[in-house]
């Protein structure tokens, strides 16, 4: 049973000390509350689909811990491998077999990785290979697209998605002119702005890194061709492209957005549902590229946790998961429902509203749209978002508290799950 009233005593109590101790009272910015108003609950624990709050509220979840949670929050197989993975140790800092099983796994899974490393972030993974490109290259230039985020490294805090796009900030002070003079940015879907970065700057780029569907500036599908045409214009240019599929992969298709679109990248970057909720990223591609990371190679990239035996299990047992099958069918069953039903109730109250979803991914934009970039993201009334937000949340929704993020779904999510959240949704969006 979901409530529709919500008392968050404890929750308040929790979060007023947390901003004494912590910025903002939270360990990462996109936790706030700020774009939406009001204050953030404070969680007591996760199972499946649903949060239970400190005040011993419950909550349908479309945030799933910003991604991970795709078989649904501590699933029984997991939390099982995970009781019997502790007791061989919380970490080895050598090797370990469970490196190479999830190894296999990823390599067989996503089409452009041949060899894989691993690190503990989705961040990490993105500097590495960042790294890498140049190394490869010998060449310093980058392209990325505005509202696309790649963690939080200084080289990618330009036009970023995420939290930065939430808050409205300009690129991050601290970030020295140094760190990002090389990269440079294009709106999304515009091949010709990137045809003409290429011009600019020949023989200087080393590669353009997307997120292939984006989730950082709200759901952002790439328009027929986009992804085929930076493949052709990265091999004319002998620059690499690079998918950071850290919130795609394992959710837009088993192999990610690249095996969805047939469009294989030179390399990607992984992170979230790979590591099943334990911290964990990755990246990998073509043999020859990777073979220049340390020790095989002189591009040094290194780390005391990385291929930590607890996040390998926890990632093995997810992949294993959503091998099983009918996974995604089931995925992409409930979020089109999901999706549909959102924006059907949205145009039926009378707001200006689009939105879509691919496999366990959606997103809705309270504008007419349609949405084919960040600029055009940006035309969403968030002011509206935010009363959306509040009142889902008061009753018993727990979405991303941001216009400019993507909502995920489970397997664990059910029908009645579904039904319950579009009816509820009915009566929000009746009233705002
Ligand atoms: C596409 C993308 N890349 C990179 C990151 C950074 O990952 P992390 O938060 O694990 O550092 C995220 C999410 O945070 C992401 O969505
Ligand atoms: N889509 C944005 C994220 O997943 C970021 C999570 C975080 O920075 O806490």
């Amino acid at each position: 049973m979901v409530n529709t009233t919500i008392k968050t005593t404890k929750s308040q109590e929790i979060f007023a000390a947390a901003q004494n101790l912590m910025p903002g009272g939270v360990s990462s910015p996109v936790r706030a509350f700020k774009s939406v108003g009001g204050q953030p609950i404070v969680f007591d624990h996760v199972k499946g689909a649903y949060i239970w709050d400190v005040d011993g509220n419950q909550y349908i979840d479309y945030v799933g811990t910003w991604g991970p949670a795709i078989c649904g929050h501590a699933h029984p197989d997991v939390i099982g491998a995970l009781h019997d993975a502790l007791e061989k140790g919380t970490s080895f800092g050598a090797p370990s077999f469970l490196e190479n099983v999830l190894a296999e796994m990823v390599i067989a899974a996503v089409p452009s990785i041949e060899m894989v490393r691993f690190v503990n972030s989705g961040t990490e993974a993105c500097m590495a290979v960042l790294r890498l490109m140049r190394a490869f290259t010998n060449r310093e230039k980058v392209i990325k697209f505005e509202g696309c985020y790649h963690g939080h490294a200084d080289m990618f805090l330009v036009k970023a998605g995420s939290g930065v796009a939430t808050l409205g900030l300009p690129d991050s002070p601290g970030v020295p002119k140094s760190a990002t003079s090389s990269t440079l940015t294009a709106p999304y879907n515009d091949l010709e702005a990137v045809k003409a970065l290429f011009e600019e700057n020949r023989d200087q780029i080393a590669g353009v890194i997307l997120e292939p569907v984006v989730g950082n500036a709200g759901f952002i599908t790439p328009d027929a061709g986009f992804l085929e045409g930076l493949r052709e214009l990265t091999h004319e240019h002998g620059a690499l492209l690079v998918f950071d599929e850290v919130m795609t992969g394992f959710r837009i298709a088993y192999g990610g957005a690249q095996e969805k679109f047939g469009v294989t990248p030179d390399l990607t970057t992984l992170g979230k549902v790979i590591g099943g909720g334990l911290p964990v990223g990755a990246y990998g591609g073509r043999r020859d590229i990777m073979s220049m990371i340390a020790p095989a190679g002189p591009v040094y990239q290194a780390g005391t946790l990385s291929g930590n035996p607890l996040a390998m299990t926890a990632g093995i047992k997810t992949l294993e998961l959503l091998q099983k099958p009918g996974a995604y069918e089931y995925l992409e069953r409930i979020t089109k429902k999901l999706a549909d039903g959102l924006l059907q109730v949205a145009q039926e109250t009378g707001h200006a509203a689009c939105g879509g979803h691919i496999s366990a991914m959606f997103g809705l934009f309270f504008t007419s749209g349609p949405v084919h970039n960040y600029e055009d993201a940006k035309n969403s009334d968030t002011a509206k978002f935010g009363r959306f937000h509040r009142g889902m949340l008061e009753r018993g929704v727990y979405l991303a508290p941001s216009q400019f993020e993507a909502g995920f779904t489970s397997l664990a999510h059910t029908d009645e799950d579904i039904d319950q959240t579009i009816a509820i949704a009915r009566e929000v969006l009746s009233s705002i």
